[in-house]
């Protein structure tokens, strides 16, 4: 039997992602509080905010399979998550201008009877940034509502040079191993 996805994210990124492959669902607030999650890991770091933010959704029926998940952006044992105002955002573009940084997103799957949680990881190159693109790009409101305070599906594409892995997992959902997952929760993409 076919069961039914339920979305614990408000990102908007994560709804597209699944539009796009046809996978219905319906939106169920998630309502854990980040700060709670102290670790430096990233890895760590995601599952554990993928973990939280699911069990923080309860089932309402017994065919319902609920999807949650975490990104954060790590760079030489620093931990980027949303920038809290302008003068951060440009510190974090600061940092990851012409270097390599990994961006991890942690996802939860759990339906009544079972449960997993996977990382993708992705390599991302910044060419070198100028003081003036900085401060261009920190005053739209691009960075804000996003991990390392860029957007790589929005204007932060032109700021890198290459990557390494998943692109989608960049942008917040790895959407093709989740397709692969969630088939196994029997949670399947309509036909077009
Ligand atoms: C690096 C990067 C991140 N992001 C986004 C994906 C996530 O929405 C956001 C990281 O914040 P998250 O805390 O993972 O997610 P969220 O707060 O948007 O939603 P929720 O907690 O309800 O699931 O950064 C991009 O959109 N593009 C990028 O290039």
């Amino acid at each position: 039997m076919t069961k039914k996805l339920i979305l614990a994210s408000s990102s908007p990124r994560r709804q597209e992602l699944l539009q796009q492959v046809n996978i219905p669902f319906s939106l169920r607030k998630q309502g854990f509080d980040e700060s709670q999650i102290t670790t430096r890991d990233p890895v760590e770091k995601v599952e554990q905010l993928a973990i939280r933010k699911g069990r923080s959704v309860p089932f309402e029926h017994p065919d319902e399979v609920i999807l949650s998940a975490d990104t954060v952006v790590s760079f030489q044992g620093k931990i980027f998550e949303k920038p809290g105002n302008q003068a951060e955002a440009a510190e974090m573009m600061r940092v990851l201008s012409g270097e390599v940084h990994e961006v991890y997103t942690g996802v939860m799957i759990r339906s009544q009877e079972d449960e997993v949680v996977i990382v993708e990881r992705t390599a991302v190159e910044f060419w070198p940034l100028t003081e003036e693109e900085i401060n261009w790009y920190v005053s739209t409101d691009e960075p804000y509502d996003k991990a390392g305070a860029y957007g790589i599906q929005s204007l932060g594409a032109m700021f890198v040079k290459q990557i390494t892995g998943d692109y989608y997992n960049v942008v917040g959902l790895s959407i093709s191993r989740v397709t692969r997952e969630l088939r196994r929760f029997s949670v399947y993409p309509e036909k077009g």
